[in-house]
């Protein structure tokens, strides 16, 4: 398992008796290829039929999920499907016995099993559900719902586990806890999105991974026609699709790589903002089910699946660099509170005053980071300060969204001003005393310092890479941006807000506005034929009405001439086989190339080949069962393709 983003089907036992109304079939495991009665194949990473365990399962989808958290990546597994198809079942959120564990269970053993390899790991779990858009969390007794402070979940019972019993413990509590109901369609169906997530810290000798696994039950897609649902059921019901709609829509934007990704339209995509993102390993276990009645849903999962698929993500670690602390550690020494110490903080210090050292400068505070930070453990100020304000709105751009060459150039960045910094910090250091209040100290003159030595690293290796590549980055401009925001207590680069869009003149839409606005004059009816005046009548007319000009010939665009089909044997031959090496050799983007085939038709040619190998001629490809109507006619056609019966 090698790709950021993983994704299988899991076809779920079928509840009919008679094969006529099986809808869904494993054509193949290698490559995984499933078929559907609609004609159509489609391929994933993995496919998992009705008779796979839940072991099979696990070991091929999130064993190697575990690893790549305790090395410091964010894991997200989703369960999706319509109702009723097991995903409750397979990521194991309401476990009824040890044969049937699922996800959770499997994933808690095996990290408590590789403990030994972990000098210093610390687990701790959260577990909460969204139902009808409001956060609950399963682990408390508190009543009501959690908060939800930007996109994140406000005070989750957070609970620290020591052995795969208590974890176990904890997820019996949680999962009664959770709201279930009885619809036509699963006797204990979930009526909600559940959330299981397992914090691990790993400590190393010199550095600090903080990760999560997410294990996500997603509630299941259902029809209120088929499921029989009424009342408060149908308002939960809406809720579930809609916040199964919106992780499509943040899938879609993933996939698209379009700026605004609308995480907030859902509570679902809010929480699960962090995980959703390009910086984490994703996978979706879609459930399916193989019974004719549910083709349809099926095929909208299958449909979502590979939309899944298409997401490019590039994981990143999360962690704490501990070395700098190690080297300095007197920067990092919490003076005992003393009470001449005269600081005023700005809104943001006051936040975190409870934890900060009164010596350290402001922009040293800022928790706001991407990596891990230990409350009592300042994080190196250089990364405070690259890490900018998560605030988009005001015009501010978070560095981590630039291009991976301004990525890189930030994190060299980052080096070079730690290296720097304890100059920086020794020529402030006689001034750093207790008795010093904030007006001898000069915050801006330390800003500028900084920023200055920011601005120009920025802009010398930002220079040296964009050399490298064809697109030049406009570095100098970019750097002059770079200013210190006290609200945010980091250093950000300010975009120039974009003037407000020109209104136009409003136009007299009413007849009677137009009547009163003087402006507005009709044209006299002779000087414009009226629009639907036939060409002949125009010629006729033309010495009375000077009828509108007509576009020139000039301007018209050419009539595309057809393409001759190649006239001698030989060019015919040749064309043949031209068109036939494509067929066989192409990949998706290549089919498409041809005319007449779409990305459907290239993918199900793909996969035709990839089952029954190369086609020795290209009338083997009328063989393919997902033709629809005339459509392999169509192909030959615009393909100038004559194929002898
Ligand atoms: N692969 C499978 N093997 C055996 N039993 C299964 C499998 N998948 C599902 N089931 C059974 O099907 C029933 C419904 O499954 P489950 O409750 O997990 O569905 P769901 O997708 O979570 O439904 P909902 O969205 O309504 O909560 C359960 O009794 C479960 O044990």
């Amino acid at each position: 398992m090698e790709d950021s983003v993983n994704v299988a089907i899991r076809v779920r036992p079928s509840s009919n008796v008679f094969e006529k109304s099986i809808a869904v079939s494993v054509v193949s495991n290698n490559p995984p290829v499933l078929h559907v009665t609609n004609k159509q194949l489609y391929s994933f990473d993995n496919i998992f039929s009705d008779n796979a365990s839940q072991k099979e399962v696990y070991d091929a989808m999130v064993k190697p999920l575990v690893k790549k958290v305790l090395g410091g990546y964010n894991c997200t597994v989703f369960a999706y499907g319509q109702t009723g198809t097991g995903k409750t079942y397979t990521i194991g959120s309401n476990p009824k016995s040890d044969s049937e564990a699922g996800f959770i269970a499997r994933a808690c053993d095996e990290l408590f099993s590789n403990r030994e390899d972990y000098r210093d790991l610390a687990v701790s779990i959260t577990f909460y559900e969204i139902y009808n858009e409001k956060v609950l969390d399963l682990l408390s007794h508190k009543k009501g719902h959690v908060p939800v402070k930007g996109f994140k979940v406000d005070g989750l019972e957070t609970i620290q586990v020591h052995n795969q019993k208590e974890a176990a413990q904890l997820l019996a509590v949680g999962s009664l806890n959770r709201h279930t109901g009885e619809t036509k369609q699963n006797r204990f169906s979930s009526r909600s999105h559940a959330v299981f997530t397992l914090t691990c810290v790993v400590k190393n000798e010199n550095h600090e991974t903080e990760a999560k696994l997410n294990l996500v039950d997603l509630a299941g897609s259902e029809s209120v026609r088929r499921t029989g649902t009424e009342g408060s059921q149908f308002q939960e019901g809406v809720n579930i699709n809609k916040g199964l709609f919106y992780i499509g829509r943040v899938i879609n934007a993933l996939t698209t790589n379009v700026a605004h990704v609308p995480y907030r339209q859902s509570m679902i995509t809010t929480t699960l903002q962090d995980s959703l993102s390009k910086r984490n390993f994703i996978t979706l276990v879609a459930c399916v089910s193989p019974d004719l009645q549910d083709v349809q849903e099926t095929i909208q999962t299958l449909e979502f699946a590979q939309g899944t698929k298409r997401v490019k993500n590039r994981p990143e670690v999360n962690n704490v660099i501990l070395e700098y602390k190690k080297k300095n550690p007197t920067l990092f020494e919490r003076p005992a509170p003393s009470s001449a110490v005269k600081v005023r903080p700005t809104p943001l210090k006051r936040q975190n005053q409870s934890m900060d050292c009164p010596n350290t400068p402001s922009f040293a505070k800022t928790p706001k980071v991407n990596h891990t930070w230990t409350p009592g453990v300042q994080t190196p100020p250089t990364l405070a300060a690259l890490s900018v304000a998560s605030s988009l709105g005001d015009g501010t751009i978070v560095l981590s969204s630039f291009s991976p060459i301004v990525k890189k150039c930030t994190e060299a960045v980052e080096n070079k001003i730690m290296e720097k910094f304890p100059l920086l910090m020794k020529s402030y250091a006689p001034r750093c005393s207790a008795e010093i209040d904030e007006q001898q100290f000069s915050w801006q003159r330390l800003h500028a310092e900084v920023s200055q030595i920011v601005r120009n690293e920025f802009v010398q290796l930002t220079t040296e890479r964009s050399r490298a590549c064809s697109s030049p980055i406009q570095c100098s401009n970019v750097a002059k941006r770079l200013e210190f925001d006290d609200d945010d207590d980091a250093f950000v680069f300010k975009v120039p807000k974009k003037p407000p869009p020109k209104v136009a003149e409003k136009k007299a839409t009413t007849r009677r506005s137009a009547r009163l606005s003087k402006k507005v004059s009709p044209p006299p009816p002779t000087q414009q034929p009226p629009r639907r005046q036939s060409v002949r009548l125009i010629s006729k007319n033309r010495t009375e009405v000077s009828p509108k000009p007509r576009r020139s010939s000039s301007k018209r665009p050419p009539i595309p001439t057809p393409r001759k089909t190649p006239s001698t044997q030989d060019a015919k031959h040749a064309h043949h086989a031209h068109i036939l090496s494509v067929l066989n050799k192409g990949n998706e983007k290549e089919l498409q190339k041809l005319p007449s085939v779409g990305a459907k038709t290239a993918r199900q040619i793909f996969l035709y080949r990839q089952l029954h190998g190369p086609l020795d001629d290209i009338k083997d490809l009328a063989k393919m069962q997902s033709w629809i109507g005339n459509q392999y006619q169509r192909f030959l056609r615009s393909n100038f393709l004559q194929i002898d019966d």
